[in-house]
C-alpha cells in the first residue's frame, strides 16, 4: 500500500487531531531517516501505522495480547501501552507488513526497549518531537535531532520520557528502563 492509501485507512480509525499527529510522525521519520541514512520508505510506513490501534477496543486488544502470546506484563500496565504491540499485529495482518524491523518500530514506539534498531529509535523519537507535539523541553529535543548522533538523541528522549512519568508519579514499563540502561552502557563503553 502507498502513502495515500495507508493514510486514508488511518483517517478512518482516529480523530482529526491524532491523524494530524500521524502525518507529523511520518514526515519527521522521513527527515530523521534521511539524516541518519536509513530507509525513508520504511520510516514513513512505520510512522503512518504506529498509532493505528490507539483507539482500538480495549477488550479486543486484551484478547489479541493473550491470543498472540505477547508480553503478559503489558496487561498489568496502563492500557495505553497496548496499542504499539497490537498495532504491529494489525500492520502485519491488515496492511501486510512483513518486515520485522518495521513491525518492531511500531511494536516498541511507546516504551522503547534494549537493543533497539536505528529504525526503532527514529520512530520513537519522531513520535516525541513531531511538529504538533507541545511539552516543556520539546524544542531542545528538536534541536538535538538536528545535531546529535542517534544514540545521544535517543538517550535524551528516553531520559525525558522516564523522567516525565516519574515526575507524574506514574509507573514506568520495564522495557523503558532497559532501553535507558542499555543505551547508557553502550555510550559509556564507547567513551
Ligand atoms: N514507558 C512507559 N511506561 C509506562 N507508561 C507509559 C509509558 N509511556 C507512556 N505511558 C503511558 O501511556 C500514556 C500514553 O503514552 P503515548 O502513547 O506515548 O502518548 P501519546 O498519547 O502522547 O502518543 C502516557 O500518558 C502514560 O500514561
Amino acid at each position: 500500500m502507498g502513502r495515500n492509501e495507508l493514510l486514508a485507512a488511518m483517517k478512518d480509525r482516529m480523530p482529526e487531531r491524532r491523524y494530524i499527529h500521524t502525518i507529523g510522525v511520518a514526515d519527521t521519520a522521513i527527515e530523521l531517516a534521511t539524516r541518519f541514512n536509513l530507509d525513508t520508505k520504511k520510516a514513513e510506513t512505520a510512522g503512518i501505522l504506529h498509532d493505528s490501534c490507539k483507539y482500538a477496543d480495549r477488550v479486543w486488544m486484551k484478547e489479541v495480547i493473550k491470543g498472540e502470546n505477547m508480553n503478559p506484563l503489558l496487561l498489568e500496565y496502563h492500557h495505553e501501552l497496548w496499542h504499539g504491540p497490537v498495532g504491529a499485529y494489525v500492520a502485519q495482518r491488515e496492511f501486510h507488513v512483513e518486515d520485522e524491523d518495521l513491525l518492531n518500530a511500531i511494536r516498541y514506539h511507546t516504551t522503547g526497549r534494549a537493543n533497539m534498531s536505528d529504525l526503532e529509535k527514529i520512530i520513537y523519537i519522531a513520535d516525541m518531537i513531531e511538529p504538533n507535539r507541545q511539552f516543556s523541553g520539546v524544542e531542545e529535543l528538536r534541536k538535538a535531532a538536528q545535531e546529535l548522533p542517534l544514540d545521544e538523541l535517543m538517550s535524551k528522549c528516553i531520559t525525558h520520557s522516564i523522567g516525565f512519568l516519574i515526575s507524574k508519579g506514574q509507573p514506568v514499563f520495564p522495557d523503558s528502563f532497559q532501553c535507558y540502561n542499555d543505551i547508557l552502557q553502550k555510550r559509556r563503553s564507547n567513551i
